[in-house]
């Protein structure tokens, strides 16, 4: 795989995805009929962003799908914080939500670290806590819930069977949701991680030393076939739009990769759409159910 002339695997994110929703559905069968209850994921949403709102509408779907219970809180762009951090408290005491979204982002006049913040610990199923995101940097402390985005692209690599241990892995991005986060997940899968960011004197050239690249900076196609080493594994996590008049939408999402050259040199590589995207549900979904299965079955 990845010779000169050959092609990279696709990585299909998508069927990955559907292989994970389907073992979560049979997990959720099993509390139910041990237990007869079943996980419960509460969605927040504030303001009617159009992306928001498809966002929402798919995990709400991939809950049904899966028997997963859904609650759903829909208030306007000019709610208050004070209301969006009871409806947060509401959901904290109610012992069949075991999970707790707010959508980001939240409107400007909303304190989004505060609200994160208030959502307890337990039902931290987005992993967005400062306490469960520190005690992804710390060895020995195991966080409850880890962020869906970046443990998406960890198990993408698992399932296809690129090996970590020892690896390079180099992530291009320092967000707290994605490229912070999956730094330090890589890390402790025992790859060398290197963050590459927006300073980064020559990301060219560190880029191309990865065996694994995770692309996380939001710029459509910035790494190109001369930034990847032959056979490298490459996950897109960019969703980037870009104007398409073949589109009814009149754009279409793109990925932070050159897929059509890349895909000439890596190993291993996802698409946009259908990689990450998808595991990002499948996650969440994960995390409601590990969090109802604590709750429901006390383990
Ligand atoms: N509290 C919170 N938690 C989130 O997890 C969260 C959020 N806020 N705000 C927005 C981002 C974005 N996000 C995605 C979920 C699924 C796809 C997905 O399934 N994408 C499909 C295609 C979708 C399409 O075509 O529009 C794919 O890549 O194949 C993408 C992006 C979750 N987010």
């Amino acid at each position: 795989m990845g010779g000169r002339g050959s092609k990279a695997a696709v990585i299909d994110g998508k069927a990955i995805a559907a292989d994970i929703r389907a073992e979560i559905k049979e997990e959720v069968a099993k509390l139910k009929a041990a237990h007869g209850r079943v996980p419960g994921l509460a969605v927040v949403i504030v303001g009617s962003r159009p992306d928001s709102a498809t966002y929402v509408r798919m995990k709400r779907k991939a809950c049904d799908e899966a028997g997963i219970r859904s609650f759903h809180e829909e208030v306007p762009e000019t709610a208050t914080e004070a209301e969006v951090l009871k409806i947060v408290q509401s959901f904290n005491a109610d012992p069949d939500c075991h999970g707790i979204l707010v959508q980001l982002p939240l409107p400007k006049h909303m304190n989004e670290e505060k609200i994160l913040a208030a959502i307890s610990l337990e039902k931290d199923v987005d992993g967005f806590h400062p306490l469960n995101i520190g005690k992804l940097s710390m060895k020995g402390h195991e966080p409850l819930f880890m962020p869906c985005t970046p443990k998406g692209c960890v198990v993408l690599l698992e399932r296809s069977g690129v090996e970590l241990r020892g690896k390079n892995a180099v992530v291009v991005g320092r967000s707290n949701i994605v490229g912070m986060p999956a730094a330090l997940m890589l890390m402790k899968k025992d790859c060398t991680v290197t963050v590459v960011h927006s300073r980064t004197k020559d990301p060219q050239r560190i880029v191309r030393e990865a065996d694994v690249i995770i692309a996380a900076a939001g710029s459509a196609h910035m790494i190109k076939k001369n930034w990847v080493k032959r056979g490298a594994a490459i996950i897109d996590v960019g969703t980037n739009s870009v104007p398409d008049a073949s589109k009814k939408t009149g754009y279409r999402l793109t990925g932070d990769v050159d897929f059509e050259e890349c895909s000439k040199v890596a190993g291993k590589i996802t698409p946009v759409p259908g990689g990450v995207g998808p595991m990002t549900i499948a996650m969440l979904l994960s995390n409601t159910l590990d969090s109802g299965r604590r709750a429901i079955a006390g383990k």
